[in-house]
């Protein structure tokens, strides 16, 4: 294994937390240290719910709540061990958080935060009304943890617990966030259509990262009540669901080292100002929290990726970007699906119509599409082209009307589950994680060619199947002659190159069928002649496409057959030849009567 400069930087930092409170370090620092350990496992979580995701949630300290509570009631009233107490913690935060995910993660919008805001005073509420919870005292007098008959009384033994509990949560959310699962959970934050298109199912993925949130949550509850040795549910309120959102996004919330960055910048912000405004403004009162909703004003007009991302990029004026190390070369292939004979019948189309309100967008649209040809779908602007392309790939549902692929009906199925059949699409504009590099983006076109799940991605025991889908990734970026930008951002390229990138990953999924939507709008001359030579290449390795275009050169030149539209409906279907003879065609496109 080659040592990276990466390793040193890790191995220095958990050297440096490790040698801590070996020194005459004075208490205060430890136990702020160790409050730090504890939010930054809160924050980490909404580094993939809110940073990652898009998905806000005030209410992670209700979680945090749930934890400690398990852990105080089994400790205190019934003697468990608090290691008992973790384990019951955890359980009944994911009863809590799968019943809560599965009604709240539907939502859209500005109503999920107003959800998770209900759900976290109902929390709060729920625990500080129950009698053998102890109403608003709490429970008090919480044992110690004691591992291997030592006792963690002291804050100095926590702090290795914490810490120890911090990193490992901060390792195995990185670890997700660079897999087959992460790329989908990256793609929740903007580009669910086309993850969904790519076979993946968005819902499951954001009651998966919301388990893990609240399982962090609970985990940092279950140190806290150890910790302070008392329970109650003051710091389990909407304010510190505030506050751990706070830290996320100060920090930088879609970064996990931001997670730690927050937690510390908010926890010595506090203290300070909770010890000096009192005694600058000569009275008493919670004045940091002013400062504190100030300084997050700030931070959002002028660092709004938070503190982690800004340093990064400060930090990476000095230092070259660093490439993904490839490590795929020897890789098996994937195995790839039995394409249809040339000839048959792949995709039939039948009296499909789509209407958006008074607007009939698809009006009674048949035809046929054979395995082994280039089909064609033009027509002026606003025909409807793009709508049946939707409704084909399942990204909308059909007003009325048949689709059958491969033998099967894939009428009213969702697009992720048309994907699984072998049909794969890009989209008219671009979609795409920008903030991910090419090859990872090509690489979520393989999603449903792989298999590895959250657990193993979080373990790290998922590099075979990876570097599988990075071989496969990186032929079809070399098929399309993309080699040079595998390890650039998808979001710095041209608009060319993007659409480019689009077609590789729709191949990565090893279709049947290919539905390109204006694959050549935005290329340049010797692009799009490029692009016409690999879709040939493709057709006659088998592969059957079906592509929208205005570029009328572009389309005579490749295409085997046209369907043209307009006004919703089918104006024509025929060979380029017979298209162009057409005079009802001249018409359409130029306008006159016919
Ligand atoms: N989600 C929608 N809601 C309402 N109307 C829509 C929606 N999507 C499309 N339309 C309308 O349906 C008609 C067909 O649009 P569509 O995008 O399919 O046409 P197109 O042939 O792809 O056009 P272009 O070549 O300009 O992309 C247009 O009048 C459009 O305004």
């Amino acid at each position: 294994m080659t040592i990276k400069p990466s390793h040193l930087s890790a191995a220095a930092g958990v050297f440096a937390l490790a040698v801590l409170p070996l020194l005459p370090v004075p208490e205060f620092w430890i136990t702020q240290a160790n409050y730090i350990g504890m939010f930054a496992l809160v924050a980490l979580g909404l580094v993939l719910l809110t940073g990652v995701a898009g998905l806000t949630s005030f209410g992670q300290a209700a979680f945090v709540g749930v934890g400690a509570y398990a852990t105080a009631l089994l400790s205190t009233r019934y003697g468990l061990s608090p290691w008992l107490g973790l384990v019951a913690g955890l359980a009944i935060t994911v009863v809590i958080a799968a019943v809560l995910g599965w009604i709240t993660l539907r939502m859209s919008g500005h109503y999920l935060p107003l959800a998770t805001i209900a759900w976290a005073l109902s929390l709060n509420f729920t625990i500080a009304n129950l009698e053998f919870l102890g109403k608003y005292d709490g429970l008090l007098g919480v044992p110690a943890i004691s591992l291997f008959g030592v006792s963690l009384a002291d804050g100095r033994a926590m702090y290795y617990l914490i810490w120890l509990c911090a990193l490992l949560g901060a390792l195995a959310v990185r670890n997700l966030l660079d897999s087959r699962p992460g790329r989908a959970i990256r793609a929740l934050g903007g580009a669910t259509v086309m993850a969904e298109a790519m076979g993946v199912s968005t819902y499951r993925y954001k009651v998966v990262i919301f388990l893990i949130a609240a399982l962090l949550a609970s985990v940092s509850g279950w140190l806290f009540a150890h910790v302070q040795r008392t329970v109650n549910p003051s710091p389990f309120g909407l304010k510190m669901g505030i506050e751990y959102l706070f830290m996320a996004v100060v920090g930088g919330a879609s970064s996990v080292w931001g997670a730690f960055v927050g937690a510390g910048v908010f926890k010595i912000i506090e203290d300070q100002l909770k010890e000096l405004l009192p005694r600058l403004l000569g009275s008493n009162g919670n004045f940091e929290i002013i400062v504190l909703g100030v300084v997050l004003v700030l931070m959002l007009k002028y660092a709004p990726k938070g503190l982690w991302p800004a340093l990064q990029t400060a930090l990476a004026r000095h230092r070259p970007a660093r490439a993904r190390m490839r490590d795929w070369a020897q890789a098996p292939a994937l195995p790839v699906r039995p394409k249809p004979a040339a000839g048959t019948v792949l995709l039939e189309v039948d009296g499909l119509r789509k209407q958006f309100g008074g607007l009939v967008a698809v009006n009674d649209v048949s035809f046929t599409l054979r395995a082994g040809e280039i089909m064609g779908l033009i027509g002026p602007n606003g025909a409807g082209k793009s709508t049946t392309f939707n409704l084909i790939s399942g990204v909308m549902s059909a007003s009325a009307g048949t689709l059958r692929f491969a033998g099967a009906s894939i009428s009213g199925l969702p697009s992720r589950r048309i994907a699984r059949l072998g049909l794969s699409r890009t989209f008219q504009h671009v979609k795409m994680i920008p903030d991910m590099t090419v090859l990872e983006n090509v690489a979520l076109g393989g999603y449903l060619r792989s298999t590895s799940g959250t657990l193993r991605a979080m373990l790290r025991l998922d590099r075979e199947d990876e570097r599988r889908l990075f071989a496969e990734a990186e032929r079809q970026l070399q098929r399309i002659g993309m080699q040079a930008h595998l390890h650039e951002l998808a979001g710095n390229l041209a608009l060319g190159p993007q659409r480019m990138m689009e077609i590789a990953r729709a191949l990565c999924s090893d279709p049947s069928l290919l539905l390109l939507d204006e694959p050549a709008a935005g290329l340049r001359h010797k692009e799009k002649q490029a692009l016409a030579e690999v879709l040939r290449q493709l057709r006659s390795e088998g592969m059957s496409i079906l592509l929208v275009e205005h570029d009328m050169d572009f389309v005579m030149g490749l295409t085997d057959r046209l369907v043209v539209m307009e006004f919703g409906t089918k104006l024509i279907e025929g060979t380029p030849a017979q298209v162009q003879a057409s005079p009802e065609v001249r018409a359409a496109y130029l306008g006159t009567e016919h």
